[in-house]
């Protein structure tokens, strides 16, 4: 089990990051979510032992003060990879294995099963100056997992990647540190990709970890309207919690984990649907995505703590700017905040 007790990093008299403390136990995945600057590489660096720290960085208790980087028994992957360009991918894959004193064969071996792992059986030979930029984070991923380090730090594998790559890439992601069994730190500023990996997560925002927690915990009840609106939040009104329901001005919504009483409701854009029944309103803006329409909607007239809200509808509803329509409150994409 990691433990991160206290820990400051500072450059220049600022810190950068500011007494952080979080857990990952073992076979854990944890994301260190935040926006850019927040400090994720700099705590992930003074884990893995890359960067000065005060407090205290252990595994199952004991201190790693005194440890250097690679006696730590960590596996690292950064975003673009750096894989050794003068190494095929079986060379890349094996050095860690080489280090560690394993025989030729057994090394062989241990190549052939990451690269079956991360899906690119055949792939020894090789050079990596050819491979994609999906199979060279593979790659990268596999020779960081081949030594069996008892920690995966992994600093926005993904992000060098376009968007669909990423997508894919994160679900091949998520079997692979399931088969691995990995204890994994993973940093990352993309809330979709934090939900689609990770166990639990940590929020970080100037430098200080804000929440922690399971991801669908963090996601239903966020710390604060800041950590809420990090995590999607667009609309913020109030509410009450009674019997597991809540009552706010766009409607009704099943929320059997809340606690009840008076509440501050967090809305993302999917929580308001266009729909034939609902609080009414007019069409400011509209954006097309991949699989639904954006919408922007003026509710000023029927709801007076929020002017104008985001909202979602399909594409078969064809909303234009200046119509009319309805909201319809979705509870999946409610938060209850604080
Ligand atoms: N070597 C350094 N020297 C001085 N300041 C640094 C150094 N590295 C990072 N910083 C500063 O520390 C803060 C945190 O940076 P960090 O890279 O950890 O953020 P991040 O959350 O990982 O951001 P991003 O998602 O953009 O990579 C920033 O203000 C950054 O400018």
């Amino acid at each position: 089990m990691l433990t991160v007790d206290r820990v400051t990093v500072t450059y220049d008299r600022t810190p950068a990051v500011r007494d952080a403390s979080l857990e990952i136990a073992d076979g854990e995945v944890l994301a260190l979510l935040g926006p850019s600057g927040s400090g994720k590489s700099t705590l992930l660096r003074a884990i893995a032992g890359l960067e000065p720290a005060t407090g205290a960085v252990r595994w199952d208790g004991d201190d790693l003060a005194g440890v250097p980087v690679h006696r730590r028994g960590f596996g690292l992957v950064f975003q673009d990879g750096q894989l050794f360009p003068h190494r095929d991918v079986a060379g890349n894959i094996a050095f860690g294995p080489r280090m560690q004193g394993m025989p030729a064969g057994d090394r062989d071996r241990r190549v052939a099963e990451l690269l079956e792992l991360v899906g690119l059986a055949g792939y020894e030979r090789r050079q990596v100056t050819e491979l994609s930029g999906g199979e060279a984070q593979r790659v990268a991923l596999a020779r960081a997992l081949a030594p069996r380090p008892r920690l995966l730090l992994l600093d926005e594998p993904l992000s060098g990647l376009d968007a669909e790559l990423r997508e894919s890439l994160a679900l091949d992601l998520v079997g692979v540190l399931r088969r691995a069994k990995a204890t994994t730190l993973l940093v990352t500023h993309d809330q979709e990709e934090a939900f689609t990996l990770a166990d639990r997560l940590a929020v970080l925002d100037e430098g200080r970890i804000r929440q922690s927690g399971d991801v669908v915990d963090v996601w239903r009840a966020p710390a604060d309207e800041r950590v809420a609106r990090f995590l999607g939040v667009t609309t913020v009104v109030s509410g009450e919690v009674a019997d597991g329901q809540l009552r706010c001005a766009f409607g009704v919504a099943d929320v059997p984990w809340a606690l009840a009483g008076p509440v501050t409701v967090g809305l993302r854009p999917h929580a308001l649907r266009v729909a034939s029944t609902g609080v009414p309103g007019e069409v400011v803006e509209r954006a097309r995505r991949r699989d639904h329409t954006r919408v922007t909607v003026d509710v000023s007239e029927t709801v007076p703590d929020a002017s104008t809200v985001d909202a979602v509808a399909t594409m078969a509803d064809g909303v234009r700017p200046g119509e009319e329509v309805r909201l319809r409150l979705d509870p999946g994409g409610v938060a209850i905040v604080g």
